[in-house]
């Protein structure tokens, strides 16, 4: 599977009674893939997958597996967990995905040698290629760098996506060391021009929802070595990411997808709370600048 490019993951939209809005989720996985980005993400952190019951969580990857196929795209799935037998029974239940993004254990805090030990068996075990989801701010584990590469070497493991909330040296040593066929996708959306400079190959980033071409024409444009363009619209659009992420994800996205016409409520569950109106404001005003 060719990891280049934006992949979305997708917001789950609640209608006003509080159901999974089929239509503004079919609409909206259209719209991203229109506006050129390579592939869907269902039940990423954005999607507020822990707050979705298990028939909910059935009907997102119903309709984002129905939009991939018939847009001939690849579908990635959030599937894990810190329990790695229960992890490979969810990866073995997965209907339909060319890929699943696998969270490192959170809560538990294994040592560096049992997150190793989870991405063997998981990848020994899973129907489809695994992407690591490598976000110590949620996870609250660290990896180093060497970890991360020995994982990258397992068969059967294709990628991460990189959230670690900086630019460090296991970055970079990450980037410099990886093997063949392992890709790094940006997983911090503020951090996202910066990591393309360095060889990321593309990302998995909820600010997508948005402005979707312009990330697209960012990782073409670092792709191709046109620095000047993708530097500025690197800088755009870490600013709207930076407004997008003022409040905890995906209540900024929602509230300007609703604000756009684009979903019926901007409603998250709880514990998360609607956007206010200032976060609003500033993400709207980032929202319109010219394509260098
Ligand atoms: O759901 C995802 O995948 C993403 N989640 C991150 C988060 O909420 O921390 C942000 C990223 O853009 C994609």
């Amino acid at each position: 599977m060719n990891l280049t490019g934006i992949f979305v993951p997708l917001i789950t939209p609640f209608t006003a009674d509080d159901q999974v809005d089929r239509r503004s989720l079919a609409a909206l996985a259209h719209e991203v893939l229109t506006d050129g980005a390579t592939g869907l993400v269902a039940l990423g952190t954005t999607a507020e997958v822990a707050t979705l019951d298990p028939q909910e969580r059935a009907t997102v990857i119903e309709i984002c597996a129905e939009v991939a196929r018939e847009r001939h795209v690849p579908l990635i799935i959030g599937a894990g967990g810190n329990a790695t037998a229960a992890a490979v029974r969810a990866l073995n239940e997965l209907p339909e995905a060319a890929a699943a993004l696998t969270l490192v254990p959170p809560f538990t805090r294994p040592s560096e040698e049992g997150v190793v030990e989870h991405f063997r068996v998981l990848a020994k075990n899973s129907p489809v290629p695994l992407i690591v989801y490598n976000v110590p701010y949620r996870t609250a584990l660290t990896l180093s760098a060497e970890t991360v590469l020995r994982i990258a070497e397992i068969p059967g493991i294709i990628g991460t996506k990189h959230s670690v909330g900086a630019l460090d040296a296991a970055t970079i040593a990450i980037l410099a060391h990886r093997p063949a066929g392992f890709a790094v996708l940006a997983g911090d959306d503020v951090l996202a021009g910066p990591l393309l400079a360095l060889g990321a190959e593309g990302g998995i980033l909820a600010s997508a929802h948005v402005r979707t071409a312009a990330h697209v024409e960012l990782v073409d444009a670092w792709a191709k070595g046109d620095v000047e363009r993708a530097r500025v619209l690197g800088h755009r659009l870490a600013d709207l990411s930076a407004a997008l992420f003022a409040e905890p994800n995906p209540a900024v996205i929602k509230a300007v997808l609703h604000d756009q016409g684009r979903i019926a409520t901007p409603a998250v569950r709880l514990p998360l709370l609607p956007a206010s109106a200032s976060a609003l404001a500033s993400a709207s005003a980032r929202l319109a600048f010219d394509l260098p």
